[in-house]
C-alpha cells in the first residue's frame, strides 16, 4: 500500500478499518450520526484504488454533488488526481443523467435532451390543465405536479395508472378524475419537447435497463464497485437501480443510518436499509459507535432523544470529546426577539472563541423562519448565505439568459422557448405564441419546427407578413447561436448571446437598482460559467462545453452552488443539513406544531420522522447547541401562543442549561460556559504582548505572504503531530479553517501554551496549541 494511503488508514479506528478493507462481496454500515460512515466510504475507495481497482470501474453515489467533489478531492489528495479523474461520483440524478445521455437515442429521447426542473414541469401542468380547460382550483398544478412525481418514484407509468383502479378511484374520490389524462398529456409533452425531469432521470434509467439487457450488462460490467452514502433515504425507484446494477459483481457497500431516515414524504423508503441483508447474499455488516463529531453532552443528549422512537435498530453511539457545555435552550417573546437572540450570541461566540461567521449554522423546520433570522443577521452585519430559498438559477434574469441557452442546445424545448420568444420584447405576442402551440400540435411537432417553416404555414395560421418575418428573425438567431455553439466553450457562447438577444440593454434601459443588480447577477453567472470551464478541464478532462454546463446547473442542488470562499453563516432547513457538521449549531423554532411539525402529528410514523429529524438537526453540532423557542409567533397570518416543543422536554434535563425568560433581553455571552473546557476567560480578552519575542501585529508583509502561498495546502484529514517544542517565532503553520500563517510568538508552557499566529485568511490569532489542530509545513 501507499505510505500516504496507510498513514490515513492508521488514523482510523478499528471499527472504521474493517469496512474500509473489506474484500470484494456487498456490505452495510450502519451507524450513527458522526462516526465517520462518509469518511469510510472515502477511504475505501481510495483503498480499492490501491488494491488495482480501475477508477474507471467505481461508482459512488451521494447526497449532494458538493460532497462528491469533495470527496474526490479528497480522494486525488491520496492516489493522484490523474486517477481520481475516471471515478463516477454524484448524485443519482446527476450519473444516471450522464448515462441517458449516452443511450437517449433508445429512448427515442435526444441525447441533448433538456432537464425540466420543478417549476418548468409546474409551468406545463398549468398549462395543460388550462388547455383541457379544467378548474384550476380544483385541479391544482403543484399538487398535480406531485401526484405525477409520486407515480414516478414508484415506476407507475401512464399505462399502469390506467391499469390500476385503485390509483384511479383515489383521484376520482378527490374530485379530480382526470389526473390520469393530465399525467398522460405532461409525458407526452415532455417526450416532444425533448425533455426529462427530475423524476425522469430515475425512471428512465430503470426503463432503459429494463428494456436493454445490453445496456444493463455494459454497465454491470463497468461498475463493478459501487458504493452509496445515506442510503436510508433512497426512494424505491433508486433502489431498483442500484440493485440491477450490482447484480452482477455484488460488490455493493453502503452506509446510513436509520435514525437519520428523513425523506419519507418524497418516498424515501427506510426498508432499503431495513432488507440490504436479505437482498444479496453474504452481506458482512458494519457498526461503528465512536463519534468523532460533537462533544459528550451532544452525543448523549441526542441519543437519549432518539431512543424514544420504537422503529430503530439498537446502535450504540459514544464520544472521547470532551463533556462541552449544555445544551442552551433559550425562550423569547416573539419570533423577532429570537432572531435578534440568536444574532447577538453568534456575534459574542464569533468574538470570544475567535470564530468564522462559517463555524455557525442556524437551522429550521420550514424555510419561512429564515426571515427573522436574516433580519437580525442584517442588523448586526454578520454576513449569512441561505441554502434553500430561491437558488441563484432560479432568479428571472439568469432563467432569461439560460432560456436561450437551453434552446440554441435543444429547440424543442417547449418551456425555454416560451420563456425567450417574446422576450426582450420583440412583437411575437401571446396571441401568435398560442397559434404556434395549436399547429404544433396539429403537425406533431414542436413548436420551433413550425417556426422554421412559418414561410409556408403562415398564411394557414392567420400571421400577418410582419410577424412572420420576426419570427424569422428569431429563428436565424437561435441558429446563428448554435453555429458558435460548436467552435466555443461554454462562456464564450453565453457572453454572446447575452450581448446579442438584447438582454443585457434591456436591464441597462431599465436602470432601477434592481435592473442594475440583474445585470450584476448575469455577470456572476458568466464569471462562473468562466470559472466551470477551468474546473471541467481540470477535473474531468473535458472541454466545458455549454451542454456540459447546463447538465450541471439543472442538477445542481442547491449546497453545489456554494462555492466556499466566503465566510458567511449558514441558514437552511435540517433536511438539508444532513451530512454537515458547524461547529455551532442554532435550531431555532422549537415549538409544538412547528416542530414538529402540526402536519406530521397524526400517526406514529410520522412523528418518528420529525423526531429523526430533530436527531439530525443536532448531530450537526461539534461544539455547542442551542434550541430557541418563542411564546407566540405569527402563523398563517395570526398570532397565537406557541409552546415548547416536546422534544426539548425529552432531553434529560442533566444535559440542558434553560436560560430564564428575562435574560433573553440580558444574553449572557457563551464565554462562562467554558464550551471548550480549556479556556482562559481572564486572558482571553487581554490584550497584552505575549512573553519571549515580541510579536508581530498586523497582517503576514508581502514576503511572507508570498511564501505562504507557495506552499500548497493539504489535506485538513492528515493526522496531526504533536507540537510541543516544534514551534519558535517564523514557523510556517496550517490551521484547518484559518489556512496558513507564520507563528509570531509563543506563551505558557505545556497544556496551556499559545502561539500568536499571524494567519493568510484569518488575521492575528492566539490559539491554545493544545486544541488548535496546527501542522507544520516549514
Ligand atoms: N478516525 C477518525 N479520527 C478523527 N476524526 C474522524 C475519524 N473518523 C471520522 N472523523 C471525523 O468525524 C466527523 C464525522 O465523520 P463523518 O462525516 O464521516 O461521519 P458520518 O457518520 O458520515 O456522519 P453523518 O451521519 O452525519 O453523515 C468528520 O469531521 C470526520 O472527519
Ligand atoms: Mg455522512
Amino acid at each position: 500500500m501507499d505510505s500516504k494511503l496507510e498513514v490515513y488508514i492508521e488514523g482510523l479506528n478499528e471499527a472504521q478499518r474493517a469496512p474500509t478493507l473489506h474484500k470484494d462481496g456487498a456490505l452495510i454500515v450502519i451507524a450513527g450520526a458522526g462516526s465517520g460512515k462518509t469518511r469510510v466510504l472515502t477511504m475505501r475507495i481510495a483503498y480499492l484504488m490501491s488494491q488495482g481497482v480501475d477508477a474507471f470501474n467505481i461508482l459512488a453515489l451521494t447526497f449532494t454533488n458538493k460532497a462528491a467533489r469533495e470527496m474526490k478531492k479528497r480522494i486525488a489528495g491520496i492516489v493522484g488526481s490523474n486517477e481520481a479523474k475516471n471515478l463516477w461520483m454524484g448524485t443519482f440524478h446527476s450519473i444516471f443523467a450522464k448515462i441517458l445521455r449516452f443511450e437517449a437515442d433508445k429512448l427515442g429521447f435526444p441525447s441533448n435532451f433538456t432537464i425540466y426542473d420543478t417549476q418548468d414541469s409546474q409551468r406545463l401542468i398549468s398549462a395543460i390543465i388550462k388547455e383541457m380547460q379544467l378548474d384550476k382550483d380544483v385541479y391544482k398544478y403543484k399538487q398535480i405536479q406531485n401526484r405525477i412525481s409520486s407515480f414516478k418514484n414508484s415506476l407507475i407509468t401512464v399505462k399502469a395508472y390506467a391499469n390500476n383502479p385503485e390509483l384511479m378511484e383515489a383521484d376520482a374520490m378527490a374530485k379530480r378524475p382526470r389526473v390520469g389524462e393530465i399525467y398522460a398529456e405532461y409525458v407526452d409533452r415532455c417526450f416532444k419537447a425533448g425533455a426529462m425531469d427530475f423524476d425522469d432521470l430515475l425512471l428512465r434509467t430503470n426503463e432503459l435497463l429494463n428494456r436493454f439487457p445490453e445496456v444493463l450488462a455494459k454497465y454491470q460490467n463497468r461498475f463493478q464497485y459501487i458504493l452509496v452514502d445515506e442510503y436510508q433515504d433512497t426512494n424505491h425507484s433508486q433502489y431498483l437501480i442500484v440493485k440491477a446494477l450490482s447484480d452482477r459483481f455484488q460488490n455493493i457497500c453502503v452506509v446510513g443510518d436509520d435514525s437519520q431516515s428523513i425523506y419519507a414524504f418524497r418516498g424515501a423508503n427506510i426498508n432499503n436499509i431495513l432488507n440490504f441483508q436479505k437482498d444479496y447474499d453474504n452481506v458482512a455488516l458494519y457498526r461503528l459507535e465512536q463519534n468523532y463529531r460533537s462533544s459528550k453532552n451532544i452525543v448523549e443528549a441526542a441519543n437519549s432523544v432518539i431512543e424514544k422512537n420504537k422503529t430503530r435498530l439498537d446502535k450504540t453511539v459514544w464520544t472521547d470529546n470532551p463533556e462541552g457545555g449544555q445544551i442552551i435552550v433559550h425562550r423569547s417573546p416573539t419570533d423577532g426577539e429570537e432572531g435578534r437572540y440568536v444574532a447577538s450570541s453568534i456575534f459574542e461566540n464569533r468574538m470570544n472563541h475567535q470564530m468564522m461567521n462559517g463555524d455557525f449554522a442556524i437551522l429550521y423546520r420550514t424555510n419561512a423562519q429564515s426571515r427573522a433570522m436574516e433580519d437580525a443577521l442584517r442588523k448586526r452585519d454578520i454576513p449569512y448565505r441561505i441554502y434553500g430559498g430561491l437558488s441563484f438559477y432560479q432568479r428571472k434574469e439568469i432563467k432569461d439568459v439560460l432560456g436561450y441557452l437551453r434552446l440554441l442546445i435543444n429547440p424543442k424545448d417547449e418551456e425555454a422557448l416560451k420563456r425567450v420568444i417574446n422576450y426582450p420584447a420583440r412583437g411575437i405576442g401571446g396571441t401568435t405564441i398560442d397559434k404556434l402551440i395549436v399547429a404544433a400540435k396539429h403537425y406533431d411537432r414542436s413548436i420551433f419546427e413550425v417556426m422554421q417553416k412559418i414561410d409556408q404555414l403562415g398564411a394557414s395560421m392567420n400571421i400577418n407578413r410582419g410577424t412572420q418575418t420576426r419570427i424569422k428573425n428569431f429563428v436565424t438567431m437561435i441558429q446563428s447561436f448554435q453555429i458558435m455553439n460548436e467552435g466555443s466553450d461554454a462562456f464564450e457562447v453565453a457572453e454572446h448571446v447575452a450581448k446579442k438577444t438584447g438582454l443585457l440593454q434591456e436591464l441597462k434601459k431599465d436602470g432601477t437598482p434592481e435592473g442594475v443588480a440583474r445585470i450584476e447577477n448575469i455577470e456572476e453567472l458568466l464569471n462562473g460559467m468562466r470559472d466551470f470551464v477551468e474546473e471541467q478541464k481540470q477535473l474531468a478532462d473535458t472541454t466545458g462545453s455549454l451542454a456540459e454546463f447546463l447538465e450541471d446547473v439543472a442538477l445542481a442542488t442547491d449546497m453545489d452552488n456554494d462555492k466556499g470562499d466566503e465566510d458567511r453563516v449558514a441558514l437552511m432547513t435540517i433536511h438539508l443539513a444532513k451530512g454537515l457538521e458547524f461547529p455551532f449549531v442554532y435550531i431555532v423554532g422549537m415549538e409544538e406544531d412547528l416542530f414538529p411539525s402540526a402536519m406530521s402529528m397524526n400517526t406514529r410514523s410520522e412523528l418518528e420522522e420529525e423526531r429523526r429529524l430533530f436527531y439530525v438537526a443536532l448531530t450537526r453540532a461539534e461544539k455547542q447547541a442551542y434550541l430557541t423557542y418563542t411564546e407566540s409567533r405569527y402563523r398563517w397570518g395570526k398570532l397565537v401562543d406557541a409552546e415548547p416543543s416536546r422534544f426539548i422536554e425529552e432531553i434529560d434535563d442533566k444535559y440542558l442549561d434553560y436560560q430564564t425568560p428575562m435574560n433573553s433581553y440580558r444574553y449572557k455571552p457563551l464565554v462562562d460556559a467554558d464550551i471548550f473546557g480549556d479556556i482562559d476567560k481572564s486572558k482571553l480578552r487581554l490584550k497584552k504582548p505575549v512573553s519571549g519575542t515580541p510579536p508581530k501585529v498586523g497582517t503576514p508583509t508581502p514576503d511572507q505572504l508570498r511564501k505562504l502561498r507557495k506552499i500548497r495546502p493539504t489535506s485538513s484529514d492528515a493526522p496531526m503531530p504533536s507540537l510541543a517544542g516544534q514551534l519558535e517565532a517564523g514557523t510556517i503553520v496550517e490551521h484547518i479553517r484559518f489556512g496558513k500563517g507564520i507563528v509570531a510568538g509563543l506563551e505558557g508552557k505545556g497544556q496551556d501554551q499559545k502561539a500568536e499566529i499571524n494567519f493568510e485568511n484569518g488575521g492575528l490569532k492566539k490559539l491554545l496549541l493544545r486544541f488548535a489542530k496546527l501542522k507544520i509545513i516549514e
